[in-house]
């Protein structure tokens, strides 16, 4: 049973839009402790797609890769609603939505791809119980940690990150939104022996887009042609993305995202770290890599 402990004030800012509840020592953003309730007691349908990341993972980039894929590469039923209307995110109820993400799930018609954040011990256990597919992307911490730390800067739903020195050591700390990085990827690396977890890595998917989706769509158990493999490639390239009001967030009030801070599509490429991180702090950063990543036969690639 998870601890629900309380209201994560410190890391608020006046602006912050989401509520942050601590469950197990992991800030969350979730509403109440009621919603949490309701959280843990979500019922899986045996065909639901969970996709599963730790934030700035690729997550927006893999709902394209797997709405694109449902839809048999047809661009124009992808560019119906945003990415953040088109599928549900399992934890959190945004401000300008009626409804929390977990009710418009309850309401959808199967099959349904759900996002959430959340590490695998606080997965809702019907998730297991149903043994529901799941996407798992992981994405290197240095690289992570940056472009968590720009998507504070704009996102005034997220706590006011106050200067790069001062995330970086509340992330290396795990004292961030869904907690610790390393606990994250180390925990549904340990996962995917006993479940259907698919996990990736964003750097492979950057460095190889076609052998990545071709390992979803075994997965998925599902079969293209290579002319939609190669449309779904160029449609969820960065650029592209980058210039598709549907999938780069700019639709969304300036009041929850505001692009002239920083832009949601920001990078999208491994090693951008290498532009914040001193030499002092990617020394430590190492060490301490070493010492929490101990026993873990998991490897990132910082750059490709
Ligand atoms: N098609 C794509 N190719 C590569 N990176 C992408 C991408 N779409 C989004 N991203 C990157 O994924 C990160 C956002 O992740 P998430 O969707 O999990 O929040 C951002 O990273 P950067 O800030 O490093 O650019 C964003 O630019
Ligand atoms: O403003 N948003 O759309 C938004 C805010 C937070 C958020 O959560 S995070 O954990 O992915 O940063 C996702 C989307």
């Amino acid at each position: 049973m998870a601890k629900v402990e309380k209201n994560f004030s410190t890391m608020e800012r006046s602006s912050t839009l989401f509520n942050i509840l601590e469950v197990d020592g992991i800030p969350l953003p979730v509403l109440s402790k009621e919603m949490w309730n309701k959280i843990s007691n979500f019922q899986a349908r045996p065909d639901d797609l969970f996709l599963v990341t730790y934030p700035k993972s690729g997550t927006t980039w893999m709902q394209e890769i797997l709405d694109m894929i449902k839809n048999d590469g047809d661009v124009e039923k992808c560019k119906r609603v945003n990415t953040l209307e088109r599928y549900p995110f399992l934890e959190v109820k945004f401000p300008h939505k009626e409804k929390p993400d977990l009710e418009i799930a309850l309401e959808m018609s199967s099959p349904r791809l759900i996002k959430t954040h959340l590490p695998s011990h606080l997965i809702p256990p019907s998730i297991w119980k149903e043994n529901c597919k799941i996407i798992y992307v992981a994405r290197n911490a240095k690289d992570c940690l940056v472009s968590f730390y720009h998507f504070h800067r704009m996102a005034s739903l997220l706590p006011d990150p106050q200067n790069f020195e001062e995330f970086y050591e509340k992330f290396m700390s795990g004292k961030v939104l869904f907690g610790s990085w390393f606990d994250h990827v180390k925990g549904w690396w340990a996962a995917k022996d006993t479940h259907q977890i698919l996990y990736l890595f964003y750097e492979d998917i950057k460095k190889d887009p076609k052998r990545e989706i071709e390992k979803i769509l075994k997965f998925l158990e599902k079969d293209i042609s290579e002319e939609i493999l190669n449309k779904i490639i160029y449609h969820t390239s960065f650029d592209v993305m980058k210039q598709n009001p549907m999938t780069n967030y700019t639709t969304l009030p300036t009041s929850i995202m505001d692009h002239s801070i920083s832009p949601f599509m920001r990078k999208g490429m491994p090693g951008d770290w290498k532009n914040y991180f001193t030499v002092a702090q990617n020394e430590e950063f190492d060490k301490d890599y070493q010492k929490k990543m101990t026993g873990s036969t998991l490897t990132f690639r910082t750059e490709i």
